[in-house]
């Protein structure tokens, strides 16, 4: 036998001890790792290794010189580790999440396929203490190594052989495919240490957090055997996985006097027994021999599945164990030991009934069931209340509701006509539901009925109100608006986040201009048609008003009295009609805009449209004065209009200056005139930027050249007019969908390459060219220079002029003036330097200021700097 292997001492001083001293590893235990590698290969192929609780780093000295370049190798310890090439170390307690953030982060989402980990706490306690607190260690590292493992990984651990090892081995087992326990030649004799080696990391989905736990992994089965008669609890034992005592063989040896391995005992131990698991685990074979015994196997508990089971009690399945188990409990309460519990409940059952009732008992409930409906429906109405406020805030969000409108709805709802009113879409969708419409609102009606008693209450009162027809079609014009409040609403929102909304906007009020100039302001149809129409629409409702649409709306016929209605045009037009055929019918009809125009202009709110909307205002809303060509009569509708006859006169008044709102009728059969509405003002002001501008969009050039080449002709273009896009109606459709076809319903404008192509070297013209600022820099620059010149010129010729110098000297004097007034060289700036600490009062250039310079005070500089921003705001302001 060799010398016995000494920890302390000289004796610490082994072989390997040199030896590592000699190859240059910071810890014998390196040797540790180099033997086990050795025996299982893992270092070669890993392309990515933790070594947890690392210190000094003898065996991160390893990984690093047997694991293949450009691995990642990552060590822990509690203290720091001097750096060794290609390993990164932190200092962290394995235990805290700290060090799993740490190596999280320098690992991001790579998986490690070695983690060692030869750790040992600081021991020096006593025994069963150090190696309860390596083995918690141990489980510690298996957390972070089963984090970070790839599948298949492998795991090398320390562990201390103690009560523990065999359940830390279980716990591995469950993790691990292959399990082997190790002692490395290097590792001393003396030491408990042995080295687990976990191979195939089975990366299960999900691990039971109890595996990481010492508590449950290293729990003492005899502290927490059942109590007696605990069923649950023997049960939850039963069930539990962290019993490794459950595969624990008996090692106590045998009993005192009784030396064989089979062992019988009667069944009235069993039923009498405090601890009926243990004495299932530790007898062969029930028996009954007393006459106590023989009665039971009559009794009909007893069945011959339970006395088949009593034979041989080491082979009991499941099933077997819990029939076992149920017969000991009925025979315990058939013979006295325990109490049935159906009995007990009975005897509760007949005490409840006889129980007499208590008046002052029966009064406290009463006031309680009270006490909490109250409460109930305080809670409901707060939350009603709340709903209520956030639905508000809600609107004030979405910029529905100015605080202006919030006022004027509060108001509005004093008439009957408030807020609620508008908003409540249950009461429409209801009504809808009714009539069996409007689908889409299905998700809102789904969302909205909520099958509370209030709800019911509601919906009853409703059904009421709403039991006319007028009532329901409110309703719809109601929700109508809400839908354009929404949108618009949206709209703004938009705008708030385009930066380009109000580009957009301008093109598209500029396009509208374009294609229409017609009518400015809308008058009696402004209830039908409150949506910002353009002017087709309202051409189109002129023609209606004219009776040229026979399927026109019969209302508007009515107010009319069947006289043609207004429509727009230009002047020139109208006055060419008026000398072909004008019937004298024919009524000129005059707007004038009042309250509306203001309104528009002001661009009120959807929530303030709907307010002014009201009859209250009838008087200050836009009015309109039709009358006769002969200006005599005014009709009915127009004097219901008006608030008085005296306003009525005023608007005429007003009207009969303002010819540009002037509208002649149309004759049925004159199409012309619908799409022929040109301004003649507009059309100078498009000509003059043509003249400019030339020709600016594709399809105006390939219109030209068609037009140039005789492709075209003035009939050509005229049926080109009337395609699918020219004759869309608008009415009564919602502005949200107008304004989607506004973006996408267009005409594809047929335009030619060579139009594109000369549209882009016209565009490549306009870009060489200099921007006006640039230009004008430039222009002063050259300017200047000129100026410069001129002025060295005249000081050399008033040089050349002097008779007190050679004609040497005035060469000279002549060269360097000339020199100066052709440089382009700045005057060089004189630095303004403070001088400050210790270069205050001391004299000659201040260290690092290159250049001319000049010493100042600190208010010195100040007061210059002021001076300037002084000058240059003074030239500012004259400038403007
Ligand atoms: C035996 S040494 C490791 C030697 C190392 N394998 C080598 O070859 O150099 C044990 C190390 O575990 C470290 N340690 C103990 N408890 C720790 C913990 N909770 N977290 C991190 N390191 C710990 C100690 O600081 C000690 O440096």
């Amino acid at each position: 036998m060799g010398k016995a292997q000494k920890k302390t001492g000289k004796g610490r001083l082994d072989k390997y001890y040199k030896l590592a001293k000699e190859q240059g590893y910071r810890a014998r235990s390196a040797f540790k790792l180099i033997q086990l590698n050795k025996k299982y290969s893992f270092l070669e192929s890993a392309r990515c290794c933790i070594d947890l609780c690392a210190a000094p780093g003898g065996w991160l000295q390893v990984a690093s010189k047997y694991m293949p370049v450009n691995s990642v190798i990552v060590g822990v310890d509690l203290v720091p580790i001097k750096p060794i090439p290609r390993v990164v170390t932190f200092a962290a307690d394995i235990t805290t999440p700290v060090c799993r953030n740490l190596i999280r982060g320098e690992l991001k989402d790579w998986k490690a396929d070695v983690v060692l980990h030869d750790g040992a706490p600081n021991v020096g306690t006593a025994w069963v203490q150090d190696a309860y607190s390596q083995s918690e260690l141990v489980l510690m590292s298996m957390k972070l190594a089963v984090e970070f493992l790839i599948k298949g990984g492998t795991f090398i651990t320390k562990v201390f052989r103690s009560v523990d090892y065999n359940n830390l081995i279980w716990v591995f087992n469950q993790l691990f495919g292959r399990v082997e326990a190790t002692k490395p030649p290097s590792s001393r004799n003396v030491s408990a240490e042995i080295f687990v080696v976990c191979r195939d990391f089975l990366a299960p989905k999900q691990i039971d957090p109890k595996f990481f736990d010492p508590k449950h992994v290293f729990k003492d089965l005899t502290m927490s055997a059942p109590a007696e008669g605990d069923q649950t609890a023997a049960a939850n034992a039963q069930v539990n996985v962290f019993q490794p005592e459950k595969k624990r063989r008996k090692r106590d040896g045998y009993d005192e006097g009784d030396y064989t391995l089979f062992k019988k005992a009667s069944a009235a131990e069993f039923i009498r027994c405090q601890d009926a698991v243990t004495f299932l685990g530790s007898v062969n074979k029930i028996t009954f021999q007393t006459d106590e015994e023989k009665e039971w196997l009559q009794l009909d508990v007893t069945t011959p599945d339970v006395q088949a089971n009593c034979e041989d009690l080491k082979v009991l399945g499941k099933g077997d164990f819990k029939t076992l188990m149920r017969w000991r409990t009925a025979l315990r309460e058939e013979i006295g030991l325990d109490v049935k519990t159906k009995d007990t409940e009975e005897l509760t059952e007949a005490v409840e009934i006889t129980e007499e009732v208590d008046p002052e008992q029966e009064i406290e409930e009463e006031l309680e069931r009270l006490n909490s409906e109250a409460s109930a429906r305080a809670k409901r109405e707060r939350r009603r209340a709340n709903e209520l406020k956030q639905r508000t805030i809600q609107r004030m969000q979405l910029q529905m509701t100015a605080p202006l409108d919030i006022g004027l709805e509060q108001a509005d709802a004093a008439l009957g006509h408030g807020q609620d009113d508008i908003f409540d879409l249950d009461h429409t969708v209801r009504s809808l539901r009714k009539k069996g419409g409007l689908s889409r609102l299905a998700d809102q009606e789904d969302a909205e009925s909520d099958s509370d008693d209030e709800g019911a209450e509601d919906e009853a009162e409703n059904d009421e109100s709403l039991d006319s027809e007028e009532e329901r079609e409110r309703k719809v014009h109601e929700l109508e608006d809400e839908l354009d409040g929404l949108y618009n609403a949206y709209q703004e929102r938009l705008k708030e986040r385009d930066a380009k909304y109000k580009v957009k906007e301008a093109r598209k009020k500029n396009k509208e201009r374009e294609e229409w100039n017609g009518i400015q302001q809308s008058d009696e149809d402004s209830d039908e048609d409150e949506s910002e129409d353009g002017g087709w629409d309202r051409m189109e409702a002129a023609k209606a008003r004219a009776g040229e649409d026979s399927d026109s709306d019969s209302d508007l016929e009515d107010s009319e009295d069947g006289q043609p209605g207004p429509s727009s045009m230009s002047s020139k037009k109208r006055r060419k009609r008026e000398e072909d055929a004008v019937p004298a019918s024919c009524k000129r009809a005059r707007v004038a805009a009042t309250l509306e125009t203001t309104r528009l202009a002001k661009n009120l709110s959807r929530n303030a449209e709907v307010w002014f909307d009201q009859d209250v205002f009838n008087g200050m809303r836009l009015s309109v004065v039709e009358d006769d060509e002969d200006e005599e009569a005014t009709s009915d509708d127009e004097v219901s209009k008006s608030e008085s006859p005296d306003d009525a006169n005023e608007v005429e008044d007003e009207n009969e200056n303002d010819d540009d709102f002037e509208v002649v009728p149309q004759e049925a059969d004159e199409d012309v005139g619908m799409w022929d509405a040109a301004d003649e003002d507009q059309d100078r002001v498009k000509q003059e930027i043509i003249k400019q501008r030339g020709l600016t969009t594709a399809e105006a050039v390939t219109l030209a050249q068609q037009l140039v080449n005789r492709e075209k002709t003035r009939t050509h273009l005229i049926n080109d007019g009337f395609n699918r896009y020219s004759l869309n109606a608008k009415d009564g459709l919602p502005s949200w969908f107008l304004d989607d076809e506004s973006k996408h319903y267009k005409s594809n404008l047929p335009v030619t390459k060579e139009a594109i192509a000369a549209l882009r070297a016209k565009m490549r013209a306009l870009d060489a060219r200099p921007i006006k600022k640039i230009a004008e820099a430039k222009a002063r620059k050259k300017m200047k220079a000129v100026q410069k010149l001129e002025k060295a010129m005249r000081k050399a010729e008033g040089v050349n002029e002097a008779s007190d110098m050679t004609e040497r000297e005035k060469a000279k004097q002549i060269e360097k003036l000339m020199k100066k007034g052709m440089s382009t060289k700045k005057t060089k700036e004189v630095k303004v330097v403070v001088a400050k600490g210790v270069h205050r009062g001391v004299k000659g250039r201040p260290k690092g200021v290159k250049g001319r310079y000049v010493m100042v005070d600190a208010r010195m500089k100040k007061e210059v700097r002021a001076k300037k921003r002084k000058e240059k705001a003074n030239k500012k302001r004259k400038r403007t």
